[in-house]
């Protein structure tokens, strides 16, 4: 038995049903560390990026964002599975609950995995639903240790292995945004402003804070060329992997800033705003993913604490000088947020629609939005 915690007591002291069936799985890393631990989900082998996120709740919300696809994610919270998993609900043909309509990450990896699970909304159990995705998970692992050596020696890749071994793979050299872009043009929503949403694999919290204000969201694919349309502001999401591989959004989004329409970008939006302004973005060491990442406004005290999923981020010393550091990590002072100094764009590296996490920032929506009513006025005037 291959758990770090007596098997018949959970880390709060409540009794833990014994599972007779239990399968032994290896977590390998590409460092040559091996570590053994128990099944659950499905038994079945998978590689991609280790990472890891110190969030303390939220893994509905986490294993269906996009920009996890690829990813073997790492959960540092030492007990997971223990409020289970909502049933699906849906509003505009968008879920109410997840932030996309499947798992997308490679495998999860817990310390403790609790299969008795209890809360008001919960349909099935965690592990039940990797099994739905054909996902591995592994529990019994010390999720600490693991983090420790991730933050040591960065981001590794890695793979749970079952019956049959898999090669390592890295994410990061596939265009994962392709993968994961939802096809075709969509329509959400009747307000009286015209938002284009570049999909490079958005989170559902996003359609959602847009459609609880004064908007028609239109929703594009990645590779989409949205400077044909008749739009208000535009808005590029979230997604996975490099942002480097998405060449086709980025020359498209270099016609969008000749102009002077708002344009606002969260977290691989704002990296791809930084490489179609001319800046650079750098793999960061091990990333930040948790619900309680500090960020500064630049020229002010003001703190806000975030919740961040990224491997990435803009390297500020490569922006042109007409544009600059919007945010700051307090943490590592790399850059969470860009902004044109005269033009309405503007961006963050963190996810101010949350979805787990603070909601402190959501209010970015509505900055966005003045900009665009007050685009409309000064176009109306001319
Ligand atoms: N959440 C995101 O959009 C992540 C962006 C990018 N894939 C990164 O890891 O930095």
């Amino acid at each position: 038995m291959a758990s770090s915690l007596p098997k018949e007591r959970g880390p709060g002291g409540e009794v833990h049903r014994q599972n007779d069936m239990s399968q032994t799985v290896k977590l390998i890393l590409e460092d040559g560390t091996e570590i053994q631990g128990e099944s659950f989900g499905a038994f079945t082998s998978a590689a991609g990026e280790v990472v890891f996120s110190t969030a303390m709740t939220g893994y509905p919300e986490n294993l269906t964002d996009p920009s996890f696809a690829g990813q073997i994610l790492v959960l540092t919270t030492p007990m997971v599975g223990n409020y289970g998993v909502p049933g699906e609900d849906l509003y505009e043909s968008i879920s109410k609950i997840f932030e996309s309509d499947k798992i997308h990450i490679a495998g999860l990896v817990v310390n403790y995995y609790s299969e008795e699970h209890s809360h008001w909304n919960a349909a099935k159990s965690l592990g039940d639903w990797l099994k739905e995705y054909n996902i591995p998970g592994i529990c019994g692992v010390d999720t600490r240790m693991l983090t420790k050596k991730l933050r040591e020696k960065g981001a590794m890749l890695g793979k749970i292995v079952a019956e049959d071994d898999v090669p390592f793979h890295d994410p990061n050299l596939d265009n994962l945004v392709a993968q994961v872009s939802q096809p075709g043009v969509q329509h959400f929503g009747s307000g009286q402003h015209k938002i284009v949403l570049v999909d490079c694999g958005t989170k559902t919290n996003i359609i959602r804070c847009f459609l609880e204000r004064d908007v028609e969201l239109i929703r594009v694919p990645w590779d989409y060329d949205f400077t044909t349309l008749d739009y208000d502001g535009l808005f590029l999401s979230n997604g996975p992997g490099d942002p480097k591989m998405c060449e086709a959004t980025i020359q498209h989004l270099q016609k969008a800033l000749q102009q002077d329409k708002p344009i606002f970008g969260i977290c691989l939006g704002s990296q791809l705003m930084g490489l179609a302004a001319g800046g650079d973005t750098f793999k960061l060491k091990y990333g930040h993913r948790s619900h309680n990442q500090p960020v500064k406004l630049t020229g002010t005290q003001r703190c806000y604490i975030t919740s961040q999923n990224h491997g990435f981020a803009v390297d500020t010393e490569t922006l042109p000088a007409d544009w600059t550091m919007l945010f700051e990590n307090l943490n590592d002072g790399t850059c969470e947020g860009i902004k044109h100094k005269t033009k309405p764009f503007f961006s963050t590296q963190f996810h101010p629609e949350a979805a787990g996490g603070p909601e402190d920032t959501e209010f970015l929506f509505d900055d966005f939005l003045k900009a665009v009513v007050a685009y409309k006025s000064n176009a109306g005037t001319k």
